[in-house]
């Protein structure tokens, strides 16, 4: 075996720019709804009841992009002193199946899960956003707020936390134009983007709270029994999806509301859907594994490993 480069998380940091990861990422979402160049399962995932949490097995091939690529992630939901989401991902040569690298995998997660709701919130924002509201405030929410920023500047951001200390904390990281909120209803108001980061199990964002024509992406609920976004809001919005047939196994909050899939993402980019801006639109993420594989790619190329 050739040697295996072994990329440190502070290495993915350092290379991992949004301002390279977001085009890249918008390429790659519109290249997954071709449907021709990239072979992706849905995730595999092996339950482990004692922690309520998972480890998800995420392999991709693109021919396009050259990538032959598997993240496996963890999610512990009720770690405390650590984080509750790790990964690691290797990447291989897509000629000769020879693995090239392993790279951590927690910042990729954060920054392209991030990137690809900017992407999204790029073409279902209703005109110029000024306030943004995120429901939660960890590893997500603080990837959201330097991702959505590289796209948009907002003149306030307001912050919610089932444990209000959170919301606090992440408030004055952010600074200046940024707000704490005691409830999910005074953080949304008037929000034009709201993005969903929870760890939450039942609904914690409700349609009469919502303005209408407000983009929401909704991140958290990766369970098909977990929904972060009450039914008659997913019934009422238009549904924009990362993959339908992700979205159909695994989203809660597709599967119990039985809300309409009106579109994936990528169907937007290509332009063979319409980016319906001025109704309330819903971004359902799950997380891909070519968003991954695009991602690492960028930094195992910016490191010279061919
Ligand atoms: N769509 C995607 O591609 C990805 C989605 N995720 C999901 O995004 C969500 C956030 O992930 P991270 O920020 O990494 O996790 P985190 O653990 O750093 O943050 C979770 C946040 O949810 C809050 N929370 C915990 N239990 C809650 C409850 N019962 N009700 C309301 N809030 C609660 C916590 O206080 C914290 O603010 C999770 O659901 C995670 O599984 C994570 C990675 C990728
Ligand atoms: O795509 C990912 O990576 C994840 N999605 C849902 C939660 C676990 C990580």
């Amino acid at each position: 075996m050739d040697t295996l480069v072994i990329v440190s998380s502070e290495k993915v940091t350092d290379i991992l720019d949004y301002t390279i990861l977001i085009p890249a990422i918008e390429k790659s979402l519109a290249e997954f709804s071709k449907r021709t160049g990239v072979i992706q399962p849905v995730r595999n995932v092996v339950l482990i009841p004692e922690s309520e949490g998972f480890l998800g097995c995420m392999p991709v091939y693109s021919r396009e992009d050259d990538i032959l690529a598997a993240k496996i992630v963890s999610f512990f939901p009720q770690n405390k002193d650590v984080s509750t989401h790790h990964a690691v991902m290797l990447i291989f040569c897509a000629h000769t199946g020879i693995p090239k690298a392993l790279l951590d995998g927690d910042v990729i997660t954060a920054k392209r899960t991030a990137a690809t709701s900017a992407v999204a919130t790029k073409y279902l924002v209703n005109g110029k956003p000024d306030v943004l509201a995120l429901l939660g405030s960890g590893v997500q929410a603080r990837s959201h707020v330097a991702a959505l920023s590289e796209l948009f500047t907002f003149k306030e951001i307001r912050i919610w936390n089932h444990r209000f200390d959170g919301a606090v904390k992440l408030a004055e990281e952010i600074g200046l134009n940024c707000a704490s909120c005691r409830d999910v209803s005074e953080a949304v108001k008037n929000a034009d983007v709201i993005v969903t980061v929870t760890s939450a199990k039942n609904p914690v964002l409700r349609l009469d709270w919502v303005k209408p024509g407000a983009h929401i992406n909704a991140v958290g609920a990766c369970r098909p029994d977990w929904s972060e976004i009450d039914a008659d809001l997913m019934r009422s919005a238009v549904v924009y999806v990362d993959s339908r047939e992700g979205a159909l196994k695994e989203s809660g909050d597709i599967i119990l509301s039985q809300a309409e899939i009106y579109a994936e993402i990528g169907d937007v980019i290509l332009g063979t859907r319409e980016a319906m801006r001025e109704k309330t639109t819903v971004f359902k993420s799950l997380g891909m594994a070519i968003e991954d594989g695009v991602a690492a790619k960028l930094v195992i190329k910016k490191l010279g490993i061919e």
